[in-house]
């Protein structure tokens, strides 16, 4: 069974508009909530551990439909249009703390697929002021091709109302122009950008989101960055911290960066999607992988597939021959011109190239219903070549959206690569199965069994 530990900040003298659930007894398990109905939503019913910081008798509320949450009528009918018919377990527990005033922090996390862009986008619609036409909620997302994903989101759930949603990207700061749409999605580098010379103005921000904040947060990556964003924001806005991994490191700092915010939580054996069936496939030498993936695209009829290099050179070279041999592909990478990227994406998502070719760049956040299989070309390592779990975990999280099935297949081709795999496999607790690569019948009687 799995489980989402929700800690509370001090939730008294809200003015949420739902049901409160029981009342809770802090520090301990309580109640399990039922199992997800027609959604199709992960089919495993989920304890929810509560915790208070304050031990101030919190009560735990859940928002089993929209309505409960008192949204406005224009935003409710942008979701149903959406073809929501009810909240995720992740919406149906951080709503409504995201909502309730005066607004409190969150730290949220829930696994790959299961609706935590919805979450954050319906608390900053609800929070925003259409007659102010000025920006008033930031979203910071690691790469472009999310950030244009999370403003899709936004513009869909939007359309009944008057509010406009902005985009600051690489090339997309058009001649100085100043920005007055009322949410902002961007990456890091160009946010700080436009706020430096003075095209985002910030004295309106009641809202500011890191989502895939553990790898905003990181360091080793975007941290400098999500915090001299953060220091550049007049007042004093709510900031909200989204993904699906929180590793030690930056768990121990978002509370920092995130003061007295209310958390939900999962244990590192949670974190796995189990309707993704996970394998391994032995091959003999960095070359024979290239063998081993042409004749698994021989006898794949999937719709589409991702495929996860460490170089981008690798990505090219794949990209290259495989096209060369008649099959649909595309790759993607940083060292493409975002105008290349956004018509690569496009083109992708259209469904006319089958396959992608791609590194991290596209791990995280990246929502096409249509992946039912990930391909790691090469396990992901950080750094200083260690095995990546986080890296894994979003990689592995392209497929298998939303309570669909889907299955990831992982090169091995010598003991260091084999290596890896099994730190990944024991630091989630959940099996990667071999498939040989000798009898190709039997490759694609297992494949077809689970797809
Ligand atoms: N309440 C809902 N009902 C039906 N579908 C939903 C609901 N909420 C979200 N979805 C759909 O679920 C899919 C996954 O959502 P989303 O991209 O927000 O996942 P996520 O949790 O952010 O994943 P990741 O960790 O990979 O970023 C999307 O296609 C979204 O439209």
């Amino acid at each position: 069974m799995d489980s989402i530990n929700v800690r509370l900040g001090d939730l008294t003298g809200t003015g949420a508009q739902w049901n409160n659930g029981s009342g809770t007894d802090q520090n301990q398990p309580h109640f399990a909530i039922a199992p997800e109905g027609s959604t199709g939503l992960l089919d495993s019913s989920y304890d929810v551990h509560v915790r208070t910081s304050d031990q101030v008798g919190s009560a735990l509320s859940s928002a089993k439909s929209f309505e409960e949450l008192g949204l406005q009528q224009d935003l409710l009918q942008g979701v149903y249009a959406m073809g929501f018919s009810k909240p995720s377990k992740i919406q149906e527990r951080a709503l409504p703390m995201l909502l309730s005033n005066p607004p409190k922090n969150m730290i949220g996390q829930s696994q790959s697929g299961t609706g935590k862009t919805a979450a954050f986008s319906l608390n900053i619609l609800s929070r925003v002021d259409a007659n102010n036409h000025s920006p008033q909620a930031i979203v910071l997302a690691p790469s472009r091709e999310l950030a244009r994903q999370i403003v899709d989101v936004l513009t869909t759930m939007s359309k009944f109302t008057k509010i406009n949603i902005g985009m600051a990207v690489k090339g997309g700061l058009h001649r100085g122009r100043s920005m007055d749409e009322h949410v902002i999605v961007g990456t890091p580098g160009s946010v700080q950008d436009a706020i430096r010379r003075r095209l985002l103005p910030t004295k309106n921000i009641k809202v500011f989101v890191l989502d895939e904040a553990d790898n905003m947060l990181d360091q080793d990556g975007l941290g400098d960055q999500s915090i001299r964003i953060k220091g550049l924001l007049e007042g004093t806005p709510q900031i909200v911290l989204f993904s699906a991994t929180f590793p030690d490191n930056v768990r121990r700092f978002a509370p920092r960066f995130a003061p007295d915010a209310n958390e939900i939580s999962l244990r590192r054996e949670e974190l796995s999607v189990d309707t993704i069936k996970q394998f391994y496939m032995d091959c003999q030498s960095e070359e024979h992988k290239y063998e081993v993936l042409c004749n698994l695209y021989d006898i794949l009829t999937v719709s589409q597939s991702i495929i996860f290099c460490r170089r981008r050179e690798t990505a090219d070279e794949i990209a290259r021959r495989m096209t060369e041999q008649g099959h649909a592909v595309l790759s993607l990478h940083g060292m493409m011109s975002p105008e290349e990227r956004d018509e690569v994406m496009d083109h992708f998502r259209r469904g006319e190239s089958k396959v992608l070719v791609t590194t991290n760049v596209l791990s995280r956040g990246i929502d096409i219903m249509q992946i039912s299989v990930v391909i790691n070309y090469d396990m992901p390592l950080d750094h200083r070549g260690n095995p990546e779990p986080e890296a894994y975990l979003h990689r592995v999280g392209r497929t298998g959206r939303f309570g669909r099935t889907g299955v990831s297949i992982n090169f091995v081709h010598d003991r260091r690569s084999w290596e890896h795999m099994r730190a990944i496999e024991e630091h989630f607790q959940r099996p990667i199965t071999r498939v040989q690569t000798e009898d190709w019948e039997q490759v694609e009687k297992t494949l077809k069994s689970v797809l």
